[in-house]
């Protein structure tokens, strides 16, 4: 089943040029060495594993990981519950589990955003039980609004956001510009 709102990519554009930019990339990128300094203070000895999750958590752990200039290996997962829509199903869908043993290690979750929060906390508790030593949350961008739900907390995010539908960084609108270059919210959303 196709669960994407396909948009053309001249609506694409007509969102892009009527959006606000919330964050530029030079400040991501400010944000970004001070998250760096930060994990390095808490993971530089572990020898982490850092999770990628897709498709989101792309752009934000290629910028992050050349920050990083301590010993971890890299993996990737992918789990979705928005698939292209502006507002998520209570579900998460795995596409891919990473093949790397997560048991006994120190496990790093990268994403671009933490909203509601039944992403991450389906991905963390899936880690803790294949055994991880401990589990750390690493997010772009905490959205700021009472609707997140109970039993998951980032430990560290570069930026608390508006509660606004965003776009860029990795992070979609209707599945367009995660390649926009900073962080921007659509009008009227
Ligand atoms: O905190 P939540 O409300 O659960 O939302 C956050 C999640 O939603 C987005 O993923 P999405 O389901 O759009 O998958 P994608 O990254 O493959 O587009 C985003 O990348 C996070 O993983
Ligand atoms: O505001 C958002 N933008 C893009 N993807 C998202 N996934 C959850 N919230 C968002």
């Amino acid at each position: 089943m196709d669960n994407h709102m396909a948009i053309t990519p001249e609506e694409a554009a007509s969102a892009r040029a009527d959006a606000d930019l919330l964050h530029s990339a030079e400040e991501i990128a400010a944000l970004l060495d001070t998250m760096a300094a930060e994990i390095t203070t808490v993971l530089g000895d572990k020898n982490p594993l850092v999770l990628c999750v897709m498709t989101g958590g792309v752009i934000f752990t290629g910028h992050l990981l050349t920050r990083l200039d301590f010993p971890l290996e890299q993996d990737y997962l992918h789990a979705t519950r928005y698939r292209g829509k502006t507002s998520g199903s209570k579900t998460i869908t795995w596409l891919h589990k990473p093949d790397t043993p997560l048991q006994g290690r120190h496990v790093l979750l990268l994403d671009d955003i933490l909203d509601e929060g039944y992403t991450l906390r389906e991905i963390a508790h899936w880690c803790h039980e294949q055994d991880a030593a401990s589990v750390k949350v690493a997010v772009l961008a905490d959205k700021q609004h009472d609707r997140r739900v109970e039993g998951i907390k980032r430990d560290f995010s570069a930026i608390e956001l508006v509660d606004r539908y965003v776009f860029g960084f990795g992070m979609d609108y209707k599945e367009y510009w995660r390649n926009a270059n900073g962080i921007y919210a659509i009008k009227g959303l």
